[in-house]
């Protein structure tokens, strides 16, 4: 797949200004603090709306200021795994797996198939019924993957899943990160502070500055097409 990203959105110190194009596998983005990173991911998930521009995957718009379209986030196919996970505390986890499918307005039997599936494949059936105050950091994590892979998207955004944990806690999670995002194989973005975690888990490497963005040019290149 082929995700194109060409906006421009006026901040308040400077324009944020992304050109970039992305295939299958993780794409990483590093750059200081209020550089532009969340806002560009916000851009392509359609929490946020650029001033003007296109986004593309695989040719379709999901977002062109020119033909005035502007699909809403559920339309976009996008999963968005935040800082913290932002598991819903009143929920259970399985609640918070099926949240997503309930406002894509799945049937009712495909989406306790669906949920059984993804309790299944995350290892997380026997946690089920328990609220997140009462999981894991590494259970979190796997409900908040659980619930973005439930839906199904065509690409996944992650803004620094891991920059809340201690260093051994970490460790373990960006093993199973990285096998999720072997498995997933379609385009992916992750925003870290970690130039080691961006080493490991991703192939190529974008940096940001001001809201400019551009490839890292000493990133060691890896298998797979980016
Ligand atoms: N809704 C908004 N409208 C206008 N400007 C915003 C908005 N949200 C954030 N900004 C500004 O845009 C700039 C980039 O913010 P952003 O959150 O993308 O930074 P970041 O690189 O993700 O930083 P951090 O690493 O600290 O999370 C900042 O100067 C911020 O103040």
């Amino acid at each position: 797949m082929e995700l194109e990203i060409r906006i421009r959105k006026n901040l308040k110190e400077f324009t944020l200004k992304a050109d970039f194009v992305i295939h299958d596998g993780c794409t990483g983005l590093m750059g200081p603090s209020g550089s532009g990173k969340s806002m560009t991911l916000k851009c392509i998930a359609g929490i946020e709306t650029p001033d003007e521009g296109r986004i593309l995957l695989d040719g379709k718009s999901l977002f062109d200021s020119g033909k005035k379209i502007n699909l809403p986030p559920q339309k976009r196919k996008i999963g968005y795994l935040f800082q913290g996970y932002a598991l819903f505390p009143n929920m259970t986890v399985e609640e918070n797996v099926q949240c997503g499918l309930k406002a894509k307005k799945m049937p009712k039997g495909q989406i306790k198939e669906r949920v059984e599936e993804m309790l299944e494949r995350f290892q997380i059936r026997e946690l089920a019924k328990r609220y997140p105050r009462q999981l894991s950091g590494g259970q979190k994590q796997r409900t908040a993957i659980a619930r973005l892979m439930a839906y199904e998207p065509e690409v996944i955004l992650l803004d620094e899943p891991l920059s809340a944990l201690d260093e051994e806690l970490r460790e373990e999670l960006q093993q199973e990160l990285s096998q999720m995002l072997a498995d997933f194989q379609k385009p992916s973005i992750l925003v870290s502070h970690d130039a080691e975690e961006v080493r490991r888990l991703c192939q190529k490497q974008y940096t940001i500055r001001e809201g400019r963005i551009q490839p890292y040019a000493d990133f060691p290149q890896k298998k797979g097409r980016l």
